[in-house]
């Protein structure tokens, strides 16, 4: 597809000041910038030295400053979500509030022909009077958006919202089986809790979506559709798509240690459990988890932080764990490269938290998925992928969200007994969907995407 005018077409990109924001906002602006598009990013100073590497065209994206102002209460330097505990972001909300006038200084400089944005509520403000056009853009799965942050879930405007209103999803809403079920509402009670200064989580958003030109959703019509179509809808809005936005594979090859242990196994037979950047667990809950691996019989490789109250993963393991599992079982409290070891041939099973980025790579690896939400938007991803797309099994948790070892480790023999019903049948339906998510389709929504930006502007 050619473009013969995106030699004068400059984007502004600016992201959530959260790195699990700015990085699909910059794999966006680095697929733009493939097709010769150029733009501006707006980033926090610290977050620059660590998005460096990965702005794959540095001749059309540049990255520009913002001194993030301090802000009674938060910690001393605080500049990103990463450098603070979670109560802190409302003010980490504040402070991206008062880089306005930095903001408005570099649309007046650099004239884009639109801006792309998220949780800077006040962007539709400062380009309607430039006559800009501003595309609010969510990061998050369709559903997790479709289920409290449209104006049909009628948030009350002078009392927070209570569990009772959490648990009836907003009139129209298209699915069932994708919604939050008893105590899980309870993480989603924070939309009517202040999020900036004067200002809800619920309220911010929605201005955010509903002052802008266009919102764009950073998944697929394949999958989610429908939540894309009412969230449209219930906007009145055009919603352009522009598919998972998932990183370029890694360069570097798969750590020595990790091919040298993962090649003593027979194809498809090891189990790899990672629950991605955030989640800590309550040290009985760790060790459950690792006991209800042990419980499975079959080799297993998990990458988690230590837990709650432990320095190291080796100090919190049960007592005699490493003696039995020795040669068959591996706790690793560090970072390790899961794309990789997903598409290692030992490995046939991935136990996660389904993170929308774990989400994506589960769906397109051939492990099966057997999948422990923690957050909001997990558990909303773990129902997508266990009910509606059919791929994964979701392990049980009772009331107070614990899962025990003997149900985690039925879930993973649900999935990895040869001759199991269940496991065939997931097998059979990820094999469908992940032939139909291909590379080909990821392509087609970028240049799509490309196309809905033009037709914006003109
Ligand atoms: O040891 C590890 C752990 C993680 N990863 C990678 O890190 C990313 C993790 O992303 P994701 O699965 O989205 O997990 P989180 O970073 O925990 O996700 C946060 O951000 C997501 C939105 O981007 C939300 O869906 C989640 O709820 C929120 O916890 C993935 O690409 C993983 O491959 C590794 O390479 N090695």
């Amino acid at each position: 597809m050619s473009h013969s005018k995106n030699s004068n077409f400059h984007l502004l990109m600016f992201p959530w000041f959260a790195f699990g924001h700015m990085t699909p906002f910059l794999h966006l602006s680095n697929r733009l910038a493939e097709r010769g598009y150029s733009s501006t990013f707006l980033l926090p100073i610290k977050a620059i030295q660590h998005l460096q590497h990965l702005n794959l065209y540095p001749h059309l994206i540049t990255f520009h400053p913002l001194a993030v102002p301090h802000v009674e209460g938060l910690p001393e330097g605080t500049q990103t979500a990463s450098d603070i505990p979670i109560q802190f972001t409302s003010l980490l909300a504040a402070a991206m509030d008062r880089t306005r006038d930095q903001v408005e200084r570099v649309i007046r400089d650099t004239k884009p022909k639109l801006i792309i944005y998220d949780a800077a509520h006040w962007v539709p403000e400062i380009t309607k009077a430039f006559g800009i056009k501003a595309i609010n853009y969510s990061v998050v799965s369709a559903a997790s958006i479709a289920i409290v942050l449209v104006p049909a879930r009628n948030v009350p405007k002078d009392k927070p919202i209570t569990e009772a209103e959490l648990l009836v999803p907003p009139t129209g809403y298209p699915s069932s089986t994708v919604v939050l079920r008893g105590h899980e509402v309870r993480s989603l009670l924070f939309i009517s809790q202040p999020f900036g200064e004067g200002i809800t989580f619920y309220e911010r958003i929605y201005k955010a979506m509903k002052e802008s030109d266009a919102l764009a959703i950073r998944t697929c019509n394949e999958t989610e559709g429908k939540f894309c179509e009412y969230i449209g809808s219930q906007y009145g809005k055009p919603v352009f798509l522009t598919g998972p936005m998932l990183p370029e594979p890694p360069k570097t090859p798969l750590e020595d240690r990790w091919v040298k242990w993962l090649s003593g196994f027979q194809p498809g037979s090891v189990v790899f459990c990672a629950f991605g950047s955030q989640i800590v667990l309550e040290k009985n809950q760790f060790q459950e988890l690792v006991l209800g691996l042990e419980l499975t019989g079959l080799p297993f490789l998990v990458a988690l932080k230590p837990p709650m109250g432990a320095a190291t993963v080796e100090e919190a393991l049960p007592k005699g764990f490493e003696a039995r599992v020795k040669g068959r079982g591996v706790v690793w409290g560090g970072w390790v490269q899961q794309l990789m070891i997903l598409e290692h041939p030992s490995v046939g099973c991935f136990v996660s938290h389904c993170g929308f980025g774990s989400m994506w790579e589960s769906l397109m690896s051939d492990c099966r998925a057997v999948l422990i939400p923690h957050l909001g938007d997990q558990i909303l991803n773990t129902r997508f992928m266990a009910e509606e797309l059919k791929v994964a099994v979701e392990v049980v948790r009772d009331e107070k969200a614990w899962f025990s070892k003997e149900d985690l480790s039925k879930s993973i023999k649900s999935v990895m007994d040869k001759g199991s019903e269940m496991g065939s049948m997931l097998k059979e339906n990820h094999r469908k969907w992940r032939e139909m998510l291909n590379k080909g389709l990821m392509t087609s929504y970028v240049d799509k995407f490309i196309q809905n930006m033009h037709e914006l502007v003109n």
